[in-house]
């Protein structure tokens, strides 16, 4: 349990972690190449240590020295059957990729997770995964974890995803490098292209072209050294603190800015946010800036369309941001938060209105009016129960550090999973 109180004049610098979709994929790759893979920057969050968990199952040596991740790979074909269940505990992530690579394994394989995992769907996977002729049943027959996945030998395919979902998309590349022929996802929307361009730099073919992405199985993958930029997801919360904390200035370090994550940014801009791009550079192939933000006077805006997978899991903390935009915000076209560790789209609303917010959930997303004319809105503490979701208990600190009284968050420890340490750099900020 967190008790958050009002304050003004956040100041200060901060590096926020690895980022996680990026950890994830390192911890994979490299457990499939051949030689060492060393992981400078990785997120040390629950549910990156659930992948690295489910690897050393399956004999993978890594270790950590001095800040560094070794992974020693043993190649395509280099994974051993665990003597246990796989458990993946709060990750959809890891849950969504490593079936499609115990798809293609010559061992079956069962995955499980936490309450919230184990309901989420993963019909979106076991549809193509089976289409490739993998065996991918849910154990309780509902669509959810726990999986049964037993090895089979796979064939390409071309996958037409009804969602614009990274995990789905990796999920099908992943099996592909284990089929026969070429393997090509199209997407609705483009997601984030981080499987995309590792597994490039681990020596794999793939082409992306639009929203359409091919991979050409290689004869092996190669170790390789990455760089972790901080996660532009956690950079989220301190830069919508700084926007709308009266009196702030809060300098984020490292934060990675690939296009496909960085709508954020396009939003805040759009809303009118005083926040400069410096230092802009690439490392480890992906693009990283530091960001300068600064206490801004928000407006309204409209976020919907093929902005939304690059930027969903900042939605909830946007939502918080649209209560003090002057004016009308709406969010749209993004039902798949109904389907996260929490259905965030309920929960949000649920909690904002707790604390006086004027919010209307929707099907795919939220309509939000500020509730004064002058924009600040009169929010008041509550107690925010956040159903054990990491980005809605975060979104609520910095909620609380702008309503009246005492915003109460139970479960607290929960950010764990994504931003180990968030509260203690949130009470740096705030001295
Ligand atoms: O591929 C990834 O690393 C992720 C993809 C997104 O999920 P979807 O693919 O379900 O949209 C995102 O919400 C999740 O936090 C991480
Ligand atoms: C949705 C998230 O993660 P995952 O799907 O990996 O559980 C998240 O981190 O917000």
């Amino acid at each position: 349990m967190k008790k958050i109180t009002r304050t003004t004049g956040l100041k200060g610098t901060l590096t926020v972690p690895g980022d996680k979709s990026i950890s994830h994929r390192a911890i994979m790759f490299g457990s499939l190449s051949e030689g060492t893979t060393t992981i400078h920057g990785f997120l040390k969050g629950a549910d990156c240590l659930s992948t690295i968990d489910c690897f050393r199952k399956m004999g993978i040596s890594i270790e950590e020295k001095d800040e560094t991740i070794y992974v020693h790979g043993k190649g395509l074909h280099g994974l051993s059957k665990p003597e246990e269940t796989l458990d993946v505990g709060n990750s959809g992530t890891t849950t969504r990729l490593i079936s499609g690579i115990l798809a293609g394994q010559d061992f079956d394989t069962v995955l499980s997770g936490d309450a919230s995992l184990n309901s989420r769907p993963m019909g979106r996977i076991m549809k193509p995964l089976s289409m490739m002729g993998a065996d991918v049943t849910s154990i309780n027959n509902n669509g959810c974890a726990p999986l049964s996945i037993k090895g089979h030998t796979l064939n390409a395919i071309h996958y037409d995803s009804p969602v614009a979902s990274a995990q789905v998309k990796s999920c099908v590349l992943l099996a592909g490098l284990y089929a026969e022929g070429k393997t090509r996802v199209t997407e609705p929307a483009l997601s984030r292209d981080h499987t995309e361009r590792m597994l490039r730099s681990f020596g794999a073919d793939i082409v992306s072209d639009g929203n359409t992405c091919t991979i050409t199985p290689p004869e092996t993958l190669h170790g390789q050294h990455i760089e972790v930029p901080g996660d532009i997801s956690s950079a989220a919360f301190f830069i919508v603190a700084g926007l709308i904390t009266p009196d702030s200035e809060i300098t984020i370090k490292n934060v990675g800015i690939n296009d496909t994550r960085a709508g954020i940014l396009k939003v805040c801009q759009d809303m009118g946010a005083d926040i400069t791009l410096l230092n802009t550079r690439e490392e480890g192939g992906e693009p990283v800036a530091d960001l300068l933000v600064k206490t801004s006077e928000l407006h309204g805006t409209v976020v919907g369309g093929s902005i939304i997978p690059t930027l969903i899991d900042e939605l909830p903390v946007i939502a918080l941001m649209a209560c003090f935009a002057k004016g009308k915000t709406i969010i749209k076209d993004a039902h798949e938060l109904r389907v996260k560790e929490s259905d965030r789209i309920a929960i949000m609303t649920e909690n904002l209105t707790e604390m006086g917010a004027d919010v209307i959930d929707t099907d795919d997303g939220f309509i939000i009016n500020s509730r004064s004319e002058d924009s600040i809105p009169v929010l008041h503490g509550a107690e925010i129960n956040c159903s054990m979701d990491h980005r809605i208990a975060m979104t609520f600190a910095i909620a609380g550090l702008n309503a009246d009284g005492e915003t109460m968050i139970t479960d607290s420890d929960c950010v764990d999973v994504s931003y180990p340490g968030f509260f203690a750099q949130l009470e740096a900020l705030n001295n």
